[in-house]
């Protein structure tokens, strides 16, 4: 049986561990999809790359409150879908052909194929072009990441739906898409689709969109999203159905009775399951938890010696920074055995790039009062600050938590224009144990930008430095 130093199932994360520190080491990618993986395939990349033209899409409904007339003529949903796809395939073949074929990896050797566990360390590979595959290895990496969860809705299967792996492709635009679900896919979606013209209807089972977030951030974004799609909250879907016209019936329940939606195309958007089931690690004796993440210790290391995991295959913060760090820390360690580090997931924050944007690091009021955690807030609205009102914001703002006595920050949650950018000082104070005062008062704020109103929500905390 072959034996390799090291073996990497999962070319997203998994697939920027390997350089040329490992050239004196026999290494085997194994690989079931496309290389790279969700983010530049089917996640991230082409996401925002349809977001940034929806975001152009929906510039004439807001540039007439200006005094400028725009009209949005039409949307090539074909060349707008090309040219996303046509930047990124090219990048994920590169990749591919990097491994397989460039003499950087030498040492490397590629299957193609699903692995799953056979023997302790012992992996089998079932080949794409029908082959099978035998090895052993001394260390192993688990980067499988996830696939989205199909809920069991009568009538799915047969009416036919989209996931966020396949709307990207669709042949041409719908007249109207229902998504159901309310995170972060629904939200994202949800701006790029309306912002394109399709009638776009949420139907959420809560009575809120993104609940997950802080709770006056997501109430504030439902009655925003209420305002630019249909969308029904506290909705059920029970059933869907394939009608002769083509068009889709979607049966709901809610409090107060049976509702129903007619539609072209259904994209269920209602989370994603880590990809651990396909390696039948039980044959290792890796261990996953009860919602089949694979566990693992402070060095991402698993339940058995040299076989780590990272990404969305082990963490609830399902996202590629975190993917990213992870896989820095693995990395590390496969070097390192004698000196290993930990990985680093005290202010893992994220953002929905969905209208308005939105990001969030830290606690959230409601996570604080839960845990008895003592704090202080201060809300900063985009109105009250110089960009924003030049802009004429009217719902965007900024609520920072800190501790009353250290004056640490320990949340931090935004809607509004650059949100995502906005954060990012914030999650820095929070790493470094900067305080709310010193990071307002030690610093300058560029006038009138827009982190102004970051500073200001910071000055606006109940702190008294000097008493
Ligand atoms: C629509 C969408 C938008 C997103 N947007 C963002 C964003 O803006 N910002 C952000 O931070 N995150 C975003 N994410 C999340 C981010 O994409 C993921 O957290 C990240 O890609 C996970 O990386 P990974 O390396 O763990 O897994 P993946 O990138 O999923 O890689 C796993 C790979 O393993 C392969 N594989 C699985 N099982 C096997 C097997 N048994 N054998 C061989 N190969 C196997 C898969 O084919 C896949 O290529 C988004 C996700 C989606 C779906
Ligand atoms: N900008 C980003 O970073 C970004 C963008 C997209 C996706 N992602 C990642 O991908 C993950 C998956 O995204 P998502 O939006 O699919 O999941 P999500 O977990 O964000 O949201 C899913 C929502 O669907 C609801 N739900 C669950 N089952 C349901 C059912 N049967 N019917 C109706 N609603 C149901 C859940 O209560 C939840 O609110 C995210 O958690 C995130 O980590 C990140």
């Amino acid at each position: 049986m072959t034996h390799y130093d090291l073996v990497v199932i999962g070319t997203g994360s998994g697939n920027t561990i390997v350089n040329r520190r490992f050239a004196d080491r026999k290494v085997a990618i194994v690989e079931r999809g496309t290389f790279g993986g969700t983010c530049l395939n089917v996640g991230c990349i082409p996401t925002k790359m349809f977001v940034h033209a929806a975001d152009v899409a929906a510039t004439p409904s807001e540039s007439a409150r200006y005094g400028i007339d725009e009209e949005l003529l039409g949307v090539r949903w074909p060349d707008v879908r090309d040219r996303i796809f046509g930047r990124i395939d090219p990048i994920a073949a590169g990749g591919s052909e990097y491994r397989h074929h460039d003499p950087d990896n030498a040492n490397v050797t590629v299957y193609d194929g699903t692995g799953r566990f056979t023997g302790f360390k012992e992996l089998t590979v079932d080949n794409k072009d029908g082959s099978m595959s035998v090895f052993s290895a001394d260390q192993f990496v688990l980067a499988t990441g996830s696939r989205p969860i199909v809920p069991p809705i009568p009538g799915l299967e047969e009416t036919g739906f989209h996931t966020s792996n396949t709307v990207m492709r669709l042949e041409e635009l719908p007249r109207r898409l229902a998504i159901i679900g309310s995170g972060f896919v629904a939200a994202e979606f949800a701006h790029v689709f309306a912002s394109f013209g399709v009638e776009v209807t949420i139907v959420a089972r809560s009575n809120l969109l993104l609940r997950h977030e802080d709770s006056e951030l997501a109430a504030a974004y439902t009655k925003i999203a209420q305002e630019l799609y249909d969308v029904r909250l506290n909705h059920e879907t029970i059933r869907v159905e394939r009608r002769n016209d083509g068009s889709i019936l979607v049966g709901m329940l809610n409090p107060d009775g049976a509702d129903e939606l007619i539609v072209d195309e259904l994209l269920i958007a209602v989370g994603r399951e880590p990809n651990s089931d396909l390696l039948n690690l039980a044959a290792t004796g890796v261990e996953v938890d009860s919602e089949a993440r694979v566990v693992v210790d402070e060095y991402q290391q698993t339940t058995v010696d040299g076989i780590y995991a990272l990404g969305d295959v082990t963490t609830p913060h399902q996202l590629k920074h975190v993917a990213n760090h992870e896989a820095r820390v693995v990395k590390h360690n496969l070097l390192n055995p004698d000196d290993r580090i930990e990985a680093d997931h005290r202010f893992v924050p994220h953002a929905v790039f969905s209208a308005p944007q939105i990001a969030s690091v830290g606690l959230t009021e409601e996570e604080a009062k839960e845990r008895g955690i003592p704090y202080v807030k201060a809300v900063e609205r985009y109105a009250d600050i110089a960009y924003g009102w030049a802009m004429e914001d009217t719902t965007g703002f900024a609520k920072i938590l800190a501790d009353p006595k250290t004056g640490q920050i320990i949340g931090a949650h935004i809607m509004g224009p650059q949100a995502p950018t906005l954060i990012q000082p914030i999650i820095q104070a929070m790493s470094f144990e900067l305080d709310a005062y010193a990071m307002a008062r030690g610093q300058y704020w560029i006038h009138p930008a827009m982190p102004e109103l970051i500073e200001n929500a910071l000055l606006k905390l109940d702190l008294h430095p000097e008493g």
